[in-house]
């Protein structure tokens, strides 16, 4: 599904050029579910970032379903990521003056969608993170792990595929964790969504299927089952 021949990134800094991430030949199937795990400032933020077409490698290719995503322009690439990737963030990321319904329907308004279409997926989403009594909140009003639930449920809005989380459970105590990891496996297993998570935390790395460890830019161990691959 997922396939990073050779990436790699390199930063211009004033310094001088700043290789976060040296090349690296990635392949992720459908359905895995996935972390990347490694030391603050080792390339996990942008190997996903890569991945999910919000950056662009310096040198090889990414290509998702067979697209390369370096081949798309500017606007084609937008639709990519707001059709194909759902992404989810350490800090959630929503919209502070939209309520819940609005942040988890934003994707499809910007697509057109109807909205009987909008009510009716939202309503459906809320039900499936098991917040559709918080449809008229405000984000400010929920807890930490609620509002990463919405925002689990904004990013499948479109039905993507792929789900790209950075550091979701960064900002929660072990029993919010605990709860945003068993949603994320419930729909890797059940949904089939690829699920690529971030994370520093060995215990919600225990979630995931593979894990890749990187260490200074470079991928150093890639295990599946407790059985290293690489
Ligand atoms: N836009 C940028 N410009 C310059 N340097 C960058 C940029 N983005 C990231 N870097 C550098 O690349 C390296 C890798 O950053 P990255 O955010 O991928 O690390 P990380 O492993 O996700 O770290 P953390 O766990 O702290 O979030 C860091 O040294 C960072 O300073």
């Amino acid at each position: 599904m997922i396939q990073l021949e050779q990436v790699s990134k390199v930063f211009a800094l004033e310094a001088g050029p700043f290789t976060a991430l040296k090349p690296a030949d990635i392949h992720i199937g459908k359905g895995e579910f996935i972390a990347i795990m490694g030391p603050s400032g080792s390339g996990k933020s942008t190997l996903l970032q890569l991945i999910g077409g919000l950056d662009l490698p310096s040198g090889g290719t990414v290509a998702v379903d067979g697209v390369r995503l370096n081949e798309l322009n500017e606007k084609e690439r937008t639709l990519f990521r707001r059709t194909k990737v759902g992404f989810v963030f350490q800090n959630y990321q929503l919209l502070p003056m939209m309520t819940v319904a609005e942040n988890v329907g934003l994707a499809m308004a910007a697509n057109k969608a109807s909205k009987a279409d909008i009510r009716a997926r939202v309503r459906e989403l809320l039900q499936d993170v098991r917040l559709e009594d918080k449809e008229h909140h405000f984000p400010s009003q929920l807890s930490g792990g609620q509002q990463q639930r919405v925002a689990i449920a904004r990013a499948l809005a479109m039905k993507p595929g792929l789900l790209l989380a950075d550091e979701p459970t960064g900002n929660l105590d072990r029993s919010n964790g605990e709860s945003i990891l068993q949603l994320l496996s419930r729909l890797n297993k059940e949904e089939r969504i690829t699920v690529v998570m971030v994370t520093h935390d060995p215990h919600a790395a225990a979630a995931a299927d593979r894990i890749i460890t990187i260490r200074d830019g470079q991928v150093v161990r890639d295990e599946r089952d407790g059985g290293e691959r690489t």
